[in-house]
């Protein structure tokens, strides 16, 4: 099937990545958008990815033949009734909303069935904003599909074989289904984070000490507490009754390890950790999905001026991409090391293979 003019309603971090891979696969397609703020059009007007500079009203998504929701979840539900008065016969709506019971329930009311089929990206971050989207977040990450009970099944293959065209790997999925698995593995995570964070926040003494030696296992489990407020609220007000019953469930699991804590039981406290490192460690394994593979290595920096420049241009000049590079100064790499990240794994051999010729010392985890 072919989509060749596709409309964005809300271009921040996911809108705004699906607009650029777009761009970057199929140059010719005609896009167009609409956003919270002008300057977010402007912006991905400038850089070629979108044919407008100005906000849109939704009557001017009329001739689009797919169009992505990609606001906030509530917010996606208003532009939905909007839409259905407005889209061409054979026009696919779609959205990206971490939930997908409350869109569905809202297509079937407007009967909008057979024009409908969710989607979600499982892959993101913390950060928002056009600014942040890039033309390779969908790349080898599951995207999940929620067709309809009338989507129709060449429309669905059709739609599938798009998504998969981006880079993606697609997972066909009932919207209920859709909606427990991610309260488990995604909304209760960032509920926790944020929990955690606050209380840290409040328990902290005024000269911020605990903020001060927060280390690597503090960062990397509130990591996602960073994420957009607004986007939270959504998912929590949306996903409401799936988030409560994980907490529910995360809140006896607490229960339990706070009475082998508190009954010193030795071979059960390890027990509680050693499965939980076996269940973890055969996620990282996995090629691809919600924790994705990371193409990174780290390369000893040598102590003169210029030297991330040295690095730099020795990978750009083979045509090799950075996708991520920073420097880490920690007790592990006590003389400070760069890291790396590349986009995929041929990338990442060619650059440590490179780098070695120049007598760099690198490291893989
Ligand atoms: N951030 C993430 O990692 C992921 C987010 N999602 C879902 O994607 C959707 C978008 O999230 P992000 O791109 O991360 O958020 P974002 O904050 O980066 O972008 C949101 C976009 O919606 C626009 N918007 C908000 N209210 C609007 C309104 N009333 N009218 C028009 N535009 C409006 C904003 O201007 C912005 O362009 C959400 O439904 C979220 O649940 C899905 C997968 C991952
Ligand atoms: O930042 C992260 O690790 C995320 O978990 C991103 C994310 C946020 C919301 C989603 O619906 C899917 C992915």
């Amino acid at each position: 099937m072919e989509f060749s003019k596709i409309g964005f309603i809300g271009l921040g971090l996911i809108g705004g990545s699906i607009a650029k891979t777009i761009k970057r696969i199929y140059p010719d397609t005609e896009m167009i958008a609409t956003a919270g703020h002008r300057s977010t059009v402007a912006e991905a007007y400038a850089d070629h990815t979108i044919k407008n500079d100005e906000l849109l009203p939704v009557s001017d998504f009329s001739d689009c033949d797919l169009i992505f929701l990609c606001c906030p979840v509530k917010q996606n539900l208003i532009y939905l009734k909007q839409l259905k008065s407005v889209i061409k016969k054979g026009c696919i709506i779609t959205d990206v909303g971490s939930v997908k019971g409350d869109i569905h329930r809202a297509v079937c009311e407007l009967d909008m069935e057979d024009v409908f089929i969710g989607g979600h990206p499982m892959t993101g971050s913390e950060k928002t904003g056009y600014a942040n989207a890039t033309s390779y977040l969908l790349e080898n990450a599951y995207y999940i599909l929620t067709p309809t009970a009338k989507t129709a099944p060449d429309t669905l293959h059709a739609f599938q074989q798009y998504i998969a065209s981006l880079g993606a790997q697609t997972l066909i999925l009932g919207y209920e289904e859709h909606d427990y698995a991610t309260a488990s593995i995604s909304h209760l995570p960032h509920v926790i984070a944020a929990t955690l964070v606050n209380l840290i926040s409040s328990i902290d003494n005024d000269d911020e000490t605990m903020k001060t030696i927060a280390a690597g296992g503090f960062r990397d489990i509130t990591r996602i507490a960073s994420s957009s407020p607004v986007m939270w609220q959504h998912i929590c007000l949306s996903n409401r009754d799936q988030i409560l019953k994980l907490i529910d469930r995360y809140t006896d699991a607490l229960g339990d390890i706070r009475a082998l804590v508190e009954n010193k039981d030795t071979e059960k406290i390890f027990d509680f950790f050693s499965a939980a490192k076996d269940y973890r460690d055969s996620i990282t394994i996995a090629k691809s999905g919600p924790i994705k593979k990371v193409y990174e290595f780290y390369c000893d920096l040598i102590d003169e001026a210029g030297g991330i420049a040295t690095i730099a241009t020795i990978l750009a000049s083979n045509n090799l991409s950075i996708k991520n590079i920073g420097i880490l100064h920690n007790r592990e790499f006590e003389n400070g090391v760069l890291h790396i990240e590349m986009y995929e794994q041929d990338a990442l051999n060619t650059a440590i293979d490179l780098l070695k010729k120049y007598h760099y010392t690198v490291y893989e985890r």
